[in-house]
């Protein structure tokens, strides 16, 4: 069994976040755990609240479980402010860990600020480079470099803009533009298109943490980066296309799919 740890926000609503990570690993057959850095009183309409947990509790979180447990793989998702961040990436270097999957939320679906404006150099600067994969989707992107992407042309510059800050390699996520839901990966050589049809599902809240928990699993059971996306990318529009209305907003994608029809 593969040991699998997503450093993350709490969704009360079960959507997104540590719920929506859980379930992936859950789905995808690895072990999860979970280090929680902020709790979110949020529902399929939007995010009501939020309250950041102390940088010494995320800490006392991620040495609890690499002190006990070995982690085949990390995902990171919302981080909220410079101190977090910076403990995330102390911590995570002491720990010597692997196969860190980036995804560097920042505005909910809703319109919610979920990580500090003031904390997006620190983001660049401190976590970003400790990942194998950075998966960004248009808006992060926008706030990464200060420019918009309107076009598949323009990912395939961004990405290369967003490599050169450091990393390992990029995911854009074009999930954002009109038309297919084609994403971009750029590893320092080649620029790799994945590429797929957009489904016509309103209930999609979600789909950024539910891709980036799926590249960490894939990546902890042992396969290379393109066809960890390349599978995490199938997984995720059975998700969608089985998605379901719940509440009265943007409803969850369905992770269990391929196990039941209806929940
Ligand atoms: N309607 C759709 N049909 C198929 N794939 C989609 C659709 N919408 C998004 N995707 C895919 O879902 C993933 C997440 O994309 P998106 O660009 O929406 O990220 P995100 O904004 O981070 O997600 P979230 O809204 O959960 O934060 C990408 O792989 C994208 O291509
Ligand atoms: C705790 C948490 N993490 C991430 C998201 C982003 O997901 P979405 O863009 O689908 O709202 C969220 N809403 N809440």
């Amino acid at each position: 069994m593969k040991n699998l740890l997503t450093i993350a926000g709490s969704d009360s609503s079960g959507g997104a976040g540590i719920q929506a990570d859980l379930k992936t690993f859950a789905a995808l057959g690895v072990y999860g755990m979970s280090v929680i850095t902020a709790v979110t009183a949020q529902n399929t309409q939007g995010v009501e609240r939020v309250e950041e947990i102390s940088r010494e509790m995320v800490k006392a979180q991620i040495d609890a479980v690499f002190n006990d447990i070995p982690v085949d793989a990390v995902k990171i998702g919302m981080v909220s402010n410079p101190e977090i961040i910076q403990q995330i990436a102390l911590s995570l270097k002491d720990w010597k860990a692997i196969n860190i999957v980036v995804d560097p939320v920042m505005v909910s679906k809703s319109g919610y600020h979920l990580l500090k404006p003031e904390a997006i150099e620190t983001l660049k600067k401190e976590l970003l480079p400790l990942a194998r994969v950075v998966t960004p989707n248009l808006p992060e992107v926008k706030a990464m470099l200060g420019w918009e992407v309107t076009d598949e042309e323009r990912m395939e510059s961004a990405a290369q803009e967003i490599f050169s800050l450091g990393l390992e390699s990029v995911l854009i996520k074009g999930g954002h533009l009109e038309g297919a839901a084609n994403d971009l990966l750029f590893d320092g050589k080649d620029l790799t298109w994945f590429k797929s049809p957009r489904l016509n599902k309103k209930n999609t809240h979600g789909t950024g943490c539910t891709l980036s928990a799926a590249i960490a699993a894939h990546l902890a059971l042992g396969y290379d980066l393109m066809t960890a996306v390349e599978k995490s990318k199938s997984y995720l529009s059975g998700a969608i296309e089985h998605s379901f209305p719940l509440g009265h907003g943007v409803g969850p994608v369905h992770h269990f799919y391929r196990f039941f029809k209806e929940l």
